[in-house]
């Protein structure tokens, strides 16, 4: 079975295949160039070609073993690393030590790729131990070129002698120091998404009961009106329950309140939902129902909740409003009308469902049942 992806490890491992089928070509071409030249120099025979063997079997490895990615781009690194201090000491020395012979001429076009190289560490080795890495990296690779440099003040002046020092000193200082900028914008992001998401569950879920929130409540009905799914609606308020909180206090009132959402969660099935309207008050939603279906399913709420008993306080009962959405309901109509039937049904003594037809039929005496 396959496993579903985290897109930011895609994004990193396509990044890493990117990098290294560039670095096969750029080496490729570096090798092609080294053997045509008039001149061979020993390093700039064996590095380019060894980089070309060590990108295909990163890249073979990578395509095998995608969960390697961290792994594949430390050797990566690594090798760079070493690729890239090789010939900066070993030039800087040369071209010290043999009278006539410049730095400028014979240091390969590498100063660009340190940049790229401290990017990516800068980017692949976590918190502080990429500025450590950065920084052993600088006085290993760049620092012996530039204090050749300043040695040799007619090459530093040089246009290449500018370029090498351009990208040896500011340009990767640059680097190092604006790549965990961004490293902490993109932490910053991610925390502010969770935090979205954290916000966005408490605005659909109540927090007391854990049924839907009254805006998410809201937000179906609106649905299923505009959608004129043939639905009913049940409103649901707990008889005497101010009473509880006097007698058991408000403590033992919540408790009460999570029981009854629980039971009629329990209850609800096939696209049933029901919501916190407020305070001891619940809006149920039942798609695809007619009055008699309506009926038997508020009665079997009504039921669950007589049959709870929630020590110290005992028996809790509701009255439930249900009435059936008609094609040119809205919200406050509808609403309206669930409110008359829940109104009537406390006013007959609670414990009990009335179901208000639509007023096409207002003269229809309101069903009820206990
Ligand atoms: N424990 C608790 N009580 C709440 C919460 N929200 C509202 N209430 C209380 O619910 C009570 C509702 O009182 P009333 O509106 O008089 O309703 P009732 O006592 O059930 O009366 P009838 O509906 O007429 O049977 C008030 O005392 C509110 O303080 C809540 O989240 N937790």
């Amino acid at each position: 079975m396959t496993q579903a992806q985290d897109p930011d490890e895609r994004y990193v491992r396509i990044a890493v295949m990117i990098m290294l089928a560039l670095t096969l070509f750029a080496s490729a071409c570096a090798t092609l160039i080294h053997w045509l030249a008039p001149i061979h120099r020993m390093m700039d025979l064996v590095v380019p070609p060894a980089f070309c063997v060590l990108s295909v079997g990163l890249i073979t490895a990578l395509v095998r073993r995608p969960d390697w990615v961290l792994g594949i781009v430390r050797i990566d690194l690594l090798a760079a690393g070493v690729a890239l201090a090789a010939p900066a000491w070993l030039y800087t020395l040369q071209a010290t030590l043999t009278p006539g012979m410049q730095l400028i001429d014979i240091l390969p076009p590498v100063s660009s790729l340190f940049v790229v190289f401290l990017a990516m560490l800068m980017i692949f080795v976590p918190g502080r131990l990429a500025f450590l890495v950065a920084a052993l990296s600088w006085v290993l690779i760049a620092l012996p070129v530039l204090v050749y440099l300043l040695l040799h003040g007619r090459e530093m002046w040089s246009p290449r002698g500018r370029d090498l020092l351009m990208a040896y000193g500011p340009a990767s200082i640059m680097v190092v120091v604006l790549l965990p900028v961004q490293r902490a914008l993109v932490g910053k992001i991610r925390r502010l998404a969770l935090e979205r998401d954290r916000m966005e569950v408490m605005l659909r879920r109540d927090p007391l009961t854990g049924v839907q929130s009254r805006l998410l409540g809201e937000q179906m009905l609106r649905q299923v009106l505009s959608e004129r799914i043939p639905a009913g609606l049940i409103m649901l308020d707990l008889d005497k329950f101010k009473a509880i909180n006097d007698t058991h206090g408000h403590p033992m009132g919540d408790k009460v309140l999570q029981a009854v959402a629980d039971a009629c969660r329990g209850l609800l099935r096939a696209g049933k939902t029901i919501s916190r309207w407020g305070g001891e008050e619940f809006l149920v939603i039942v798609p695809n129902v007619d009055a008699p279906g309506l009926q038997r399913v508020a009665e079997r709420l009504r039921l669950a909740i007589a049959d709870l008993s929630v020590a110290p306080v005992g028996q809790v009962t509701a009255s439930l409003g249900a009435t059936l959405l008609q094609s040119w309901d809205d919200q406050e109509t509808v609403l309206q009308r669930a409110d008359q039937a829940l109104y009537r049904a406390k006013e007959q003594g609670g414990n009990q469902v009335v179901a208000v037809p639509a007023p096409i039929a207002a003269g229809t005496t309101p069903q009820q049942t206990n």
